[in-house]
């Protein structure tokens, strides 16, 4: 088994080697190779996706990702800038379905900024469809508006756009996920306005009558971005767009305690996965010691049950996140009183120890 280990930019060299340093102590028989990618990647070679790197993601069994982007590469033309490296292997990829699990673990429930008693027992799947909507809809670009409100001004366009079997693919993947939990999924969408996302609704309608055990509902994206801090426990599984599912999980993370809890997965038709944290590469606290390694850990975990077929270490894993969280271990974005602050390595370094 391959892994391709491609850690980025910011805190990602950072928050990956202590994952792979958690793979490392599981004794298990597989190869890990690590290749350069965003913006250390331009930096070395004059493109965020090299060729090498896309080579080794395509050939392997998965792909340990960290993070990609600075502030520094923002001005670069967009095919440069380091975000097209993760944009690019989604897309190679065919990586369509992004599991994001909001999970507020009980050790966590007083470092969510919300009431303890609206976290406390949260387990809420995010599916984001990854590889279409308005992140990749052509055409897209610059031009002078012929019409609109302002005819002759300078004016900058994307497309959303699903066709049929992009919804249908994702929507079988929730019923599915919702069919090994509670048999909920809510569908969120924004057909009240837009096309595209009434086609949605419509596709999900459809593929819902395949799956009677499974109750389906529809909200507005509005309502569901007020519905996660309102009421986050009615959820189940919540599918959406690419667009719609990047800004509500970021805002799901928030209630597990930190964006830096949020693991996801991403996953192909063929089984290959790439696996990162739901965050960035947080430029901000780059190179301090201070980034919560275990989004990224706890993907690791997501790598080792959806693409490894190794469910026994992938549980491993997670125990011993639980076990360092109940040893009042925190990094400091999900530091509260009574609880004892480490960084980063001494956080990894704590989980492979409480490994069993
Ligand atoms: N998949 C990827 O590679 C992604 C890359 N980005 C890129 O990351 C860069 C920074 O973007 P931002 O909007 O600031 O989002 P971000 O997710 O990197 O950071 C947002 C906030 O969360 C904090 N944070 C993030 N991860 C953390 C962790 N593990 N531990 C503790 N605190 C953490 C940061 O310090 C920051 O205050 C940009 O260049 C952006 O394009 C953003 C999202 C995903
Ligand atoms: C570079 C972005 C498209 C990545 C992002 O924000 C995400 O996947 O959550
Ligand atoms: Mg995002």
């Amino acid at each position: 088994m391959k892994i391709a280990v491609l850690a980025g930019d910011g805190i990602g060299p950072e928050i990956v080697a202590e994952a792979v340093k958690v793979l490392n102590a599981l004794d298990l028989d597989f190869d890990m190779e690590s290749a350069l990618v965003g913006g250390a990647a331009y930096a070395a070679t004059g493109h965020p996706l090299p060729e090498a790197t896309l080579k080794l993601a395509m050939e392997s069994d998965a792909v340990l990702f960290g993070a990609v982007g600075d502030w520094k590469y923002d001005t670069l033309d967009r095919p440069l800038r380091p975000e097209q490296a993760i944009l690019g292997l989604r897309k190679h990829m065919g990586l369509f379905a992004n599991f994001r699990p909001a999970i507020c673990y009980k050790e966590l429930t007083h470092a969510s900024s919300l009431k303890p008693e609206l976290v406390a027992g949260l387990d809420i799947l995010i599916i984001r469809e990854l590889t279409g909507d308005i992140y990749f809809g052509q055409p897209r670009g610059r031009r002078i508006a012929t019409d609109g409100h302002f005819p002759g001004a300078e004016e900058a366009f994307d497309t959303m756009r699903y066709s049929r079997p992009e919804i249908e693919r994702i929507a079988h993947v929730a019923f599915q996920a919702a069919q090994k939990r509670s048999k909920r999924v809510t569908s969120v969408d924004k057909a009240n306005v837009l096309e595209t996302f009434q086609f949605w609704k419509d596709v999900v309608t459809e593929v819902g009558k395949e799956y009677p055990d499974v109750q389906l509902d529809h909200m507005y994206v509005d309502n569901a971005a007020m519905q996660l801090v309102k009421e986050p426990k009615r959820f189940d599984v919540v599918v959406t767009g690419n667009m719609f599912g990047d800004i509500l999980s970021d805002e799901a993370s928030m209630l597990t305690g930190s964006i830096g809890m949020l693991p996801s997965a991403s996953l192909n038709s063929k089984g290959q996965g790439l696996y990162e944290p739901s965050h960035g590469s947080a430029p901000d606290i780059a190179g301090k010691n201070i980034a919560n390694p275990l989004a990224t850990i706890l993907s690791a975990a997501m790598m080792l049950r959806f693409s490894l077929n190794q469910e026994a270490a992938a549980q491993r894993i997670e125990a011993a996140v639980q076990a360092v969280l109940a040893q009042g271990l925190r990094t400091p974005d999900i530091w509260s009183e009574g609880t004892t602050r480490v960084g980063t390595v001494e956080m990894g370094d704590a989980v492979v120890n409480a490994l069993r």
